[in-house]
């Protein structure tokens, strides 16, 4: 894709959206090391004071970063909920069929330290995208790269169903 307008140096609403799409699903990624970090320790999913946590301090890096402060928050909370669905997905997967199970248990708090390096990226990116998501295309925008994304990084159904997940507070409903 010609990333930012060719001619015109000003940047597409596509360029302004892909970083945001893409870092989405790298947020994602991370759900499944998490899954495999609480499977068989009866942690449970949902931890809401770490999502206290991740909300506040986006929330800051956001007024830090010039990101509306109300929108990231918004995103985040659909990030959040989009992550807990692939858990529960794979939780449910390999319940049901325990050779699928990961052998392996990474450390909750290594991943979270991956995660928070993915979280100031997605601020940013928010911060990147005002006028893409200020933008009546803003949907179908958005819908194009969540497309592009979902072939280059072959996800899979669940991963893809969290991807529609992760970012409809994007674009403002209006
Ligand atoms: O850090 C965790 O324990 C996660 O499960 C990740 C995450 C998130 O998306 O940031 C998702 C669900 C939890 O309620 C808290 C945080």
């Amino acid at each position: 894709h010609e990333g930012s307008g060719s001619r015109t140096g000003v940047p597409s609403s596509y360029s302004q959206l892909l970083p945001l799409t893409t870092l989405s699903a790298e947020r994602l990624a991370t759900a499944d090391l998490v899954a495999a970090a609480k499977w068989g320790t009866g942690s449970p999913i949902d931890d809401p004071a770490r999502e206290q946590v991740v909300l506040d301090t986006v929330r800051k890096q956001a007024v830090e970063t010039g990101a509306d402060p109300e929108a990231t928050v918004a995103i985040f909370r659909d990030q959040i909920e989009a992550n807990k669905l692939v858990q529960r997905g794979l939780h449910a997967l390999w319940t049901a069929d325990p050779s699928k199970a990961p052998a392996e248990r990474p450390d909750l708090t290594e991943v979270r330290k991956e995660i928070n390096r993915i979280n100031i990226e997605l601020v940013r990116a928010i911060a990147g995208s005002d006028r893409a998501r200020a933008t009546w295309s803003c949907r179908g925008v958005l819908a194009v790269t969540a497309v592009h994304v979902r072939h280059e990084k072959q996800l899979d159904k669940l991963h893809s169903r969290a991807l529609v997940r992760a970012v409809p507070s994007v674009c403002p409903v209006r």
